[in-house]
């Protein structure tokens, strides 16, 4: 098939070609006589060159997209799983809208300037037009890349029962079409199918078949959404195209695995899109029934549960506010002194 913009990304971040041809840069940004150059890399395209792979948490929300950088992650996600939860207190069950996505990558990044975010995009809001709204909202909030789902909406966490696909023919444009919005923009695409869960017999080969369509029509990254068991991951890091995505969901449908075990067996990315929202679901649930039916939490037991006054602040970096603060009062001090 020839796709409309096809473009065949290369896992090294290599050159592009375009319906089979060098890919033209605009004159900006081509060197003297070449019609082909090395495409810029993305910041997580040199993340993965470095380390081999990347682990990425999910977050929800500035405060724990702050937690994932302190904790010392290079790169961070936000999962629409669990800013569903957090922002609407509802399941994955396609009731999340791309502003809302938007809204939360602004405060997630700005939270966690020093890593680069990648956003879930979902299905992209609708159609390939509906699409480039959502990538140009992604980037101009910071977004260090999205996942671009094929399946049909409203969609559901790719670990549930009853999801449906869209035809791959029609989810390649959209990848092609989140390409062309992307532009020069230093943004990492994955194309995630969730094909795999649609058939027990035919389900992973259509998966595979599908990641590799959207690859040649522009992705950076492909995504087969939940297998089942480690030969399926096998197949996938053996008959997929480019930089590969991992899910690790505890309790989901695809086993867990450290980054060397995923590594060997063919990925670049993994993402625990979970661990966070369950684990703090799982404290804040301990905490409030202890004090629901105690009515304190004065023993240490339970303030051990709890990060300290001292902590938290130190967290949110409350000295460098008070230092701000001492700061422009000493101006203003300075400045009354002198118009006296
Ligand atoms: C990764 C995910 O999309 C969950 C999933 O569908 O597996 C998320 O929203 O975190
Ligand atoms: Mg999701």
């Amino acid at each position: 098939m020839s796709l409309i913009t096809a473009i065949g990304a290369a896992p090294s971040g290599g050159i592009r070609y375009r319906n089979g041809s060098p890919l033209r840069l605009s004159s900006s940004r081509r060197s003297s006589s070449m019609t082909v150059r090395m495409q810029h890399t993305t910041r997580i395209q040199r993340l993965i060159e470095e380390e081999g792979i990347v682990l990425m948490p999910g977050c929800y929300d500035a405060l724990s997209a702050a937690i994932v950088q302190k904790a010392g992650f290079s790169a961070g996600f936000i999962s629409g799983y669990a800013l569903s939860a957090s922002l609407l207190g509802k399941p994955d069950f396609g009731l999340l809208t791309p502003p809302e996505m938007a809204a939360a990558a602004r405060s997630v990044c700005a939270a966690a300037p020093l890593i680069p975010v990648i956003a879930d995009a979902d299905t992209g809001g609708g159609n390939a037009l509906n699409v480039q709204r959502t990538i140009k909202d992604l980037i101009a909030a910071g977004a260090a890349g999205c996942f671009l789902e094929d399946q049909a909406w409203p969609k559901k966490c790719g670990h549930m029962r009853g999801k449906q696909v869209i035809p791959a023919e029609e989810h390649a444009a959209k990848i092609a079409s989140a390409r062309d919005a992307i532009g020069d923009s230093d943004f990492f695409l994955v194309a995630r199918t969730d094909a795999r869960a649609t058939s027990a017999k035919t389900g992973l080969s259509d998966a595979i078949a599908r990641v590799n369509l959207y690859m040649e029509a522009g992705a950076d990254a492909c995504f087969v959404e939940a297998p089942r068991d480690d030969d399926e991951l096998k197949e996938i890091g053996h008959k997929t195209k480019g930089y590969r995505v991992c899910n690790m969901i505890e309790g989901g449908v695809t086993p867990l695995h450290t980054p060397e075990e995923l590594k060997a067996m063919g990925f670049h990315l993994i993402v625990h899109p979970l661990t966070a929202l369950y684990a703090s679901a799982r404290a804040l649930l301990d905490i409030l029934i202890t004090l629901k039916k105690k009515g304190t939490t004065r023993d240490d037991e339970d303030l051990k549960k709890m990060a300290t006054f001292e902590e938290f602040n130190q967290l949110v970096s409350l000295d460098s506010w008070f230092e701000l603060e001492a700061r422009y009062s000493n101006l203003r001090n300075a400045v009354a002194v002198k118009s006296r």
